[in-house]
């Protein structure tokens, strides 16, 4: 077995994907304004929860919906880049690409956004 064929198995490989994981990861968050605006948001979600109190349940429910905030807008940078890699000229298919890619991220902050409003609604109102 080569060297070669070792290094693509294992742990090497793993901690090899993290890395690549991590620098898209970095990517995204100094390059991308969206992004941005996740991170802040998130960050003020997380003192909130932590201020009121909130319960194991809801906690639960932040973290699986900032996740998913965060996931889907690495994935829409991923479909722009991609677009943007395969052509630079306009073209209706490139248009409908970032534009679903762009309305994912979007679908899933309506809903995050009312979710959040349903959890906190009684820690602002009524504590
Ligand atoms: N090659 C293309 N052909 C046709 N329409 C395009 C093309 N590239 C972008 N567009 C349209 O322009 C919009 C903005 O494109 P752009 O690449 O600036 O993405 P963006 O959503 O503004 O991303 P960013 O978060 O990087 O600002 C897209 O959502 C799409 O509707």
């Amino acid at each position: 077995m080569s060297m070669d064929s070792r290094d693509k198995r294992g742990i090497r490989r793993l901690v090899r994907s993290f890395g690549y994981a991590i620098e898209g990861f970095k990517y995204v968050v100094t390059k991308e304004a969206n992004m941005k605006i996740h991170v802040f948001a998130s960050f003020v979600v997380i003192l909130a929860s932590l201020w009121f109190r909130i319960s194991l349940t809801e906690w639960l429910v932040v973290l699986l919906l900032i996740a998913g905030m965060f996931s889907l807008e690495l994935m829409n940078t991923a479909v722009e880049k991609t677009v943007d890699l395969i052509t630079t000229k306009r073209h209706p298919l490139a248009k409908h690409a970032k534009d679903a890619a762009a309305a994912a991220v979007l679908v899933y902050a309506c809903f995050a956004v009312v979710i959040g409003i349903l959890i906190f609604w009684k820690y602002i109102f009524f504590s």
